[in-house]
Formats: C-alpha cells, sequence, structure tokens
C-alpha cells in the first residue's frame, strides 16, 4: 500500500507529541509507526490476534540423521496442542491470542472431530535426498489451501496474523532455502535444530550439501517445492495472503523466516506488513534478520517453533497501538515541552 508523506509525518507527529522525551518509547515507537501505516491511520487496533500452526512431516526424517527427534514427535506435538499442553497454548492463553492448528501433511491420520484444520497435501514428503520433496500439484495445493485459511481468519475479523509451525526436521528444510536464497554456504545455515552436538551439525551440513548439489534448483518454485515441507510451502502461501489482504505479519523463528525469504521474491514489498518477533537462537536465524535488514522485538535465546515467539510478541503490539491511542499529549495533559537547551 502506498502511503502519503503527509500521513507519515502526521503520525509521527503525533507520536513526538506523546508525553515523553523524544524517542523514549524506543522500538515501540517504530512498532506503533509500522502498524499505523499498515492500517493507514493514525489510530490502528490490533483485532482478534491469531496463530495459524502449520504442521508437517518430512520424509528425511525418517533417516533420523539430521533429526534428533524422531518423526513421530511431529504429530505427538499435534495432539499437545489440541490438549493446550505445549508452550504455544500456554503462551497464546496468557496474551489472549487466538489459535489454530493446520495439519499441512503430518504422518499420521487424526481423528476427524479434533480440533485441527485439515488441509493435508500428503502423510509427509518425500525424501529429498532422492527425490523432490513434492510436485508441483502439490506445492500448487498447499499454496491454495492456506492462502483459504487465512482468508477465512481474516473474514473472522483478525488484523494481525502470527504464524508458527511444527515438523520434525523442518530446519533442514530451512536451511537448504536460505542457502538457495541467501547464497551462503550450507555452513552458515545449518545450526543444531532441536539439539544437535557439533559432530550432528558437521553430518548435517554434510547431507544437506549433498541434496543442494543433486538438485537442479532454480526458481523460488523449485526451491519450495524441492526442499519442502507441506507446512514451509503453505506458511509461504499464507503469507502472501496475510500480505495481500495487507494484515499485520508477526513472523516468528528459523523455519517461518525461510518461508519469508522465499514469499519475498513473489511480493517485494512483503517486508512492508511484517514485524518480526525475536531472534531464534537457530545460528542461521541472525543472517537472514542481517539479510533482511530487520530488527526482531525479543531476544530470549528460544529455538522453539510453534509460534512462541511471535505469541510473546503479540503483547509488545498491543501495547505500541495501545500508547498511540490512549497516551496524553503534552498539550491534553497541561505538561511543559523540552526548552531551548534541549
Ligand atoms: O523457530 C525456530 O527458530 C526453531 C529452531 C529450531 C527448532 N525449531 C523446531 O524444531 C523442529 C525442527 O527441528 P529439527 O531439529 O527436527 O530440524 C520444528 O518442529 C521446529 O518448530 C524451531
Ligand atoms: C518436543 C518438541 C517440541 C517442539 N515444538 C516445536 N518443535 C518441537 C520439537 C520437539 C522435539
Amino acid at each position: 500500500m502506498r502511503i502519503s508523506t503527509e500521513f507519515k509525518t502526521a503520525l509521527q507527529h503525533k507520536i513526538d507529541l506523546k508525553t515523553k522525551p523524544l524517542g523514549a518509547l524506543g522500538d515501540l515507537e517504530s512498532l506503533a509507526f509500522k502498524i499505523g501505516c499498515i492500517q493507514n491511520t493514525k489510530s490502528p487496533q490490533i483485532t482478534k490476534p491469531t496463530i495459524v500452526i502449520f504442521a508437517g512431516d518430512h520424509g528425511i526424517a525418517k533417516m533420523g540423521e539430521v533429526n534428533p527427534f524422531p518423526q513421530e514427535v511431529t504429530s505427538q506435538m499435534v495432539y499437545n496442542f489440541v490438549n493446550g499442553g505445549a508452550a504455544i497454548n500456554v503462551f497464546s492463553k496468557t496474551n489472549d491470542i487466538n489459535l489454530k492448528i493446520v495439519d499441512a501433511g503430518v504422518n499420521h491420520q487424526f481423528e476427524s472431530d479434533l480440533e485441527i484444520v485439515d488441509a493435508k497435501i500428503d502423510f509427509g514428503t518425500k525424501n529429498y535426498q532422492f527425490e523432490p520433496a513434492m510436485t508441483e500439484a502439490q506445492y500448487e495445493e498447499a499454496i491454495q489451501k492456506s492462502g483459504e485459511i487465512v482468508h477465512q481468519i481474516y473474514n473472522e475479523g483478525c488484523n494481525t496474523i502470527g504464524f508458527g509451525e511444527m515438523g520434525i526436521s523442518n530446519t533442514s528444510s530451512a536451511s537448504l532455502l536460505m542457502a538457495y536464497f541467501l547464497k551462503l554456504p550450507m555452513e552458515a545455515c545449518v545450526g543444531s535444530g532441536t539439539g544437535l552436538k557439533e559432530g550432528g551439525i558437521n553430518k548435517k551440513v554434510k547431507i544437506l550439501s549433498e541434496v543442494f548439489e543433486k538438485h537442479n534448483v532454480n526458481n523460488t518454485l523449485e526451491a519450495l517445492s524441492t526442499f519442502g515441507g507441506f507446512e514451509i510451502v503453505m506458511l509461504y502461501g499464507a503469507l502472501l495472503k496475510a500480505a495481500e489482504l495487507n494484515m499485520t505479519i508477526v513472523i516468528d523463528g528459523f523455519i517461518v523466516t525461510s518461508a519469508l525469504l522465499a514469499a519475498k521474491t513473489s511480493n517485494t514489498t512483503i517486508l512492508e506488513n511484517c514485524v518480526f518477533a525475536h531472534n531464534s537462537n537457530e545460528q542461521g536465524h541472525k543472517k537472514m534478520l542481517e539479510y533482511l535488514d530487520v530488527k526482531p522485538l525479543l531476544s530470549l535465546g528460544l529455538r522453539l517453533g510453534e509460534g512462541t515467539g511471535a505469541a510473546l510478541a503479540i503483547p509488545l503490539l498491543k501495547a505500541a497501538v495501545n500508547f498511540l491511542n490512549d497516551m496524553a499529549s503534552f498539550e491534553s495533559a497541561g505538561v511543559s515541552g523540552e526548552t531551548e537547551q534541549g
């Protein structure tokens, strides 16, 4: 969306006239400015904040070579989300955030009466050590379905959406995507994921370098469909749809940011809608954020995923719009402004 210079000046002026020294609310001021620009109003609102978790399984996980935890943990954690026992449940509840769980392609048939959005593309991706993770038709279906999910959430009145994911081995997909989009050597893109030690990380680098060399990837579609997973392609489609609907998008950790790298090639202005929740402890995330030239709100050493960073950052978005809407100005409160010496 094109925002006029006059509007930006007026919005900044409103922030500057609040009863505080200039800039004293630091990053909250840039956050209020950003949300005001997204909504094109000096009185923005956060309505029905929602986090969507896309869950999917990965063919490579069955080998147990790049992931410390077994593939079954993906479906087990989906049950944990449904039963309210995961970190994301606790943080969403704490901060009054709606939570939606999406089966993007978990290797398990969930019972139909569970609170899970069934968008299953398949029972896990293929192992990209041997063949592309998915077909082009599956890739298209994933984008279509995630776009519809976001559209429905938007229609329910949500204007602020955070994304999370669950998928054993998906740091490997994210590293492959990072290597492709940032043109960096695999060592710079691979980290410990859910807990690999040095030897395990070296092995992961070797395996993923071979995967990268094996496939001739030339564009975003090929990168996403070759390296997967279904949850990452759904994140890609969801990010594009949320930007199209001009929502405020809260970006979580390493895997969500890898989907954003892809989405940015399809929508070059998508960052205007994105707020970065935190810097993940997964080593490649810092370089991704540097590449995007963005500053995350929180630095808590998280490396969990699930959208936990997004859930923790959403109260800051609320605080930012609330100070913009509710804080007194120097004039309204009768507080003296800076003197000439300032
Ligand atoms: O969000 C992150 O930055 C993050 C960093 C490391 C791990 N994860 C989570 O851990 C899982 C993937 O780790 P791995 O080791 O199985 O590739 C997946 O379920 C992610 O949600 C998430
Ligand atoms: C237990 C566990 C919880 C997770 N949540 C997101 N990714 C995860 C990976 C594991 C292994």
